[in-house]
């Protein structure tokens, strides 16, 4: 089981100390049992000294039972901890073409849901090691009193291990089919809260989304539960069917044959009856953890891995900081996108450029020619498939991309708004905030207090102006706006291109700004234009350009 490993690799020592917990939990339940079985043996007839053990044994068991669920948990809660730490920080080392090549839903699942049922067969596991060591004790007690008849309930285990994998096989095919249509939802559920104006607005739209994907997937999702469940529940049944015929045969058969004591038999029936319970609650626990298999395979699946946690679990990426440059080169950089539905292919590049340190350069083309795509490339965020980036003329490594990625601030058509500032407060923030909200205009919707915006609950140009606010508390060497003007209004947009963007050149920034607002080319030192992913020579210089726009 992948999570007994899961455990033993967080904390070995602790695995150690809850086993052995767990076997005296078990050896005191046994006792428990011998001395049920010896008052019953004795007719009832027991001096104090049995009366006394009895209430000894009991609470012993009951703390030793406490004390080993206290150390799971324990032990549980630190797997968890490590499991959601390692994970994010994953996801955050994953290349963001792999998390994009994933789909966003498809990570949000794992995240989510997978997360979340890895969680519940992390929780059942106390009881389930509880009940495993209590039918151990009960196992060394039975040798005691009968080595054979214990193999005899051994047999009968192991049938109940058989039948239960025998059934369950198809119960876990379908929880891995569950899970797959459970994505789907997932995907579908985000289009619900996503698109619900479009659903607002078109009665059909509504209809056909409701019934043929969120109720179609839903009901799929539904019958493979219930057969699910109903599986689950023979295994269940298989082993007590299986533990009262043992029982049976101990009480109706053994006595004609003669093999055993009476009071032998006695013992057994208690112990066998006493053993349903804890053997009932692994049974239960079973499907749980069988669930938690599927889902630990889909964490993998993503790229992610949970093998190897505590000590070697990834560290945050380092910080690392170049605080100038002269010269950025992209030297035949390419990348490939695959086009599924057409089963072919659209590349950028290979792109050949050479930036300088204070330029203010604007990227145009029409939609779809790559802009983007070649800004995720010059900030890093993508690694050349081919070709190579410099800096300086030294080209970036696999080990140098983090740090080569430090070097910009960027905000994208789908940028993210933190609500905090995080990793941006520190001496004169707050001075300069206020700086910065006034010349955004923001000063009277937003506050930052404790480096907390008072709400981003705000229109998407005015977000806008908040993600670049960030950027300039950022303060790094190179700016890259992916189309920022385009949701501003007009006066602002003279603003950010007359303005602001003189300002950040005037600081030697180095600005690389995508736009389509062809009237204000005139502002950059250089204008290159992107045709079909291809960098196109601009057929008219900035200057040129601009008089053409006015
Ligand atoms: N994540 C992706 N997976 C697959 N193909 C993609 C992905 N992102 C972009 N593409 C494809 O790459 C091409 C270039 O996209 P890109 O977003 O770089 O263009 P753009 O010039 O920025 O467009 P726009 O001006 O519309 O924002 C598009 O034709 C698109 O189909």
């Amino acid at each position: 089981m992948k999570f007994l490993a899961l455990l033993f690799r967080t904390s070995p020592a602790s695995l150690i100390l809850v086993t052995l917990f767990g076997l005296l939990s078990g050896a005191s339940n046994a006792g428990l049992i011998a001395l049920i079985n010896h008052a019953l043996a004795s007719q009832l007839q027991v001096g104090s000294a049995v009366a006394l053990g009895f209430v000894g044994l009991g609470v012993l068991t009951l703390l030793l039972r406490y004390g080993t669920q206290a150390l799971v948990n324990k032990l549980n809660g630190d797997a968890l901890f490590d499991m959601r730490m390692r994970l994010a920080r994953q996801v955050v080392a994953t290349p963001l073409r792999r998390l994009e090549e994933q789909g966003i839903p498809n990570v949000m699942t794992v995240l989510t849901e997978d997360l979340f049922v890895i969680s519940t067969a992390l929780g059942v596991l106390p009881r389930f090691l509880t009940n495993i060591a209590i039918a151990l004790g009960c196992c060394v007690y039975l040798a005691w009193l009968s080595w054979q008849l214990l193999v005899g309930l051994l047999l009968v285990i192991a049938l109940s291990v058989v039948g239960y994998r025998l059934l369950a096989r198809s119960a876990i095919r379908d929880l891995q089919r569950t899970r797959e249509h459970q994505g789907a939802l997932y995907k579908q559920l985000r289009g619900l809260t996503e698109g619900i104006k479009e659903l607002k607005l078109h009665q059909e739209r509504r209809a056909a989304f409701l019934t043929e994907e969120v109720e179609a997937t839903s009901s799929l999702v539904r019958a493979l539960q219930i057969r699910i469940g109903n599986v689950f529940a023979a295994t269940g049944s298989l082993g007590m069917l299986l533990s009262f015929a043992f029982v049976g045969a101990l009480i109706f058969v053994m006595p004609g044959l003669g093999w055993v004591q009476p009071s032998v038999l006695v013992g057994y029936c208690i112990a066998a009856l006493y053993l349903q319970q804890p053997l009932q609650s692994v049974m239960e626990t079973l499907p749980i953890l069988s669930r938690g298999d599927v889902s630990w395979t889909k964490v993998h699946q993503l790229g992610l891995t949970l093998d190897s946690l505590g000590s070697d679990a990834p560290a945050l990426p380092e910080r690392g900081h170049r605080a100038t440059f002269q010269t950025v080169e992209l030297v035949g950089v390419t990348h490939t996108y695959y086009r599924e539905e057409s089963d072919g292919h659209f590349v950028v590049g290979p792109i050949h450029l050479r930036m300088h340190a204070g330029e203010l350069i604007f990227l145009v083309g029409g939609n779809g020619s790559g802009k983007t795509t070649l800004a995720k490339l010059l900030t890093g965020l993508y690694q050349p498939e081919g070709g190579q980036i410099l800096v300086d003329g030294q080209p970036i490594t696999e080990q140098t991309q983090e740090s080569y990625r430090q070097l910009f601030s960027a905000v994208f058509s789908d940028f993210y708004l933190f609500e905090r500032l995080l990793g941006l407060v520190g001496e004169g923030t707050a001075s300069q905030v206020q700086h910065y909200l006034s010349l955004l205009q923001l000063s009277r919707k937003v506050r930052i207090d404790g480096g907390v915006l008072s709400t981003t609950e705000l229109s998407l140009g005015q977000r806008k102006r908040l993600a670049l606010l960030t950027a300039y508390l950022e303060d790094r060497p190179i700016y890259l706006f992916d189309e920022w003007a385009a949701d501003q209004d007009p006066a602002f947009k003279a603003v950010f291109y007359t303005e602001l963007l003189p300002e950040l050149k005037r600081k030697g920034k180095t600005v690389v700004v995508i736009s389509h607002d062809d009237r204000y080319f005139g502002v950059a030192d250089r204008v290159l234009r992107l045709d079909a992913g291809k960098l196109v020579a601009p057929a008219e210089s900035a200057p040129a350009l601009q008089e053409r726009a006015s």
